[in-house]
């Protein structure tokens, strides 16, 4: 079965990847591609580019099997309202999504199968479980989290980083989350550092340290390049287009 995907934030770096990514595979084919300010005439990867603001008409016309999301949180919940509508699958990898961004995922969710991944990378699937077991299996030891992106990143601390917080608190009994360090600043007992950089055209690193007086282990995942999320991102789509209404984790698609 060829999977038809709709992908949106089409000129973005992911959108890119993304249509790039589906033009090498045999089970998806491209439906449409939207942007915000695609104008008349642009084409990524070979593909038309229309404007987002018509995504509702071209869920409609075009029916895709899934929709491919990449963009911006306020763009993302307008996207999985228009597909909870239409009845098309809807995938996303957009990061810093709020409350409000998150309960129109739930709302979408009634009606259609949604998926939402703040990483589409099978080594961070693996690494959130080591980072689990690491932490449950050193309790008292330092916890310091260091995540390194491109310079065009918007939001802090990444997406990943901040699923691996929440996997580090469920595992550990800790004080809180210490942003940064400045000044006459010495680290306290049980907190959680966190720290955010961003450099040049960085695809995207995470580092968990874990660290007592005597040793240190450091839990760390790069991506070399963005096609390693784009490649995760059609597979889930692939995967969730006959799937029932519900939320789904990039966890399932792997079995
Ligand atoms: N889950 C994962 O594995 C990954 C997630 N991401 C996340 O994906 C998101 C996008 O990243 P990236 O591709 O680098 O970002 P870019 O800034 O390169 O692209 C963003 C895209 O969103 C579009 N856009 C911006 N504002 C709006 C709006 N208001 N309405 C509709 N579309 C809009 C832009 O369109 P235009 O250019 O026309 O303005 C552009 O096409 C981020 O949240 C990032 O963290 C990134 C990599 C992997
Ligand atoms: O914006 C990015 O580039 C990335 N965003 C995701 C995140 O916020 O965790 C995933 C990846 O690290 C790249």
């Amino acid at each position: 079965m060829t999977v038809a995907v709709g992908v949106t934030g089409a000129t973005g770096r992911m959108g890119r990847e993304v249509l790039a990514a589906a033009g090498q595979r045999g089970d998806c084919e491209i439906a449409f591609a939207v942007s915000e300010s695609a104008d008349a005439g642009t084409t990524v990867e070979g593909y038309e580019v229309e404007p987002a603001g018509e995504l509702e008409d071209l869920v409609a016309d075009r029916e895709p099997d899934a929709v491919v999301d990449f963009t911006v949180p306020e763009a993302t919940a307008g996207y999985a309202a228009a597909c909870g509508e239409a009845g098309v699958s809807f995938v996303t990898g957009t990061t810093g999504l709020g409350a409000d961004e998150i309960t129109a995922l739930d709302r979408a969710s009634d009606a259609i199968p949604v998926l939402h991944a703040p990483n589409f990378s099978r080594g961070v699937s693996v690494l959130v479980e080591v980072v689990r077991e690491a932490v449950g299996s050193l309790p008292g030891y330092d916890v310091e989290l260091a995540e390194t992106h491109h310079n065009g990143k918007r939001d802090a601390p990444s997406g990943t980083a901040e699923r691996l917080l929440e996997t580090i608190e469920a595992e550990g009994d800790f004080s809180g989350r210490k942003h940064g360090r400045e000044g006459d600043d010495p680290r306290v007992e049980g907190e959680i550092g966190v720290h955010a950089l961003r450099a040049g055209a960085i695809a995207g690193e995470h580092e968990v340290l874990l660290a007592d007086d005597h040793e240190e282990l450091r839990l760390t995942h790069r991506a070399a390049d963005r096609g390693v999320f784009a490649a995760g991102a059609l597979d889930a789509a692939v995967w969730l287009a006959d799937r029932e209404p519900g939320r789904y984790e990039f966890a399932d698609v792997l079995g």
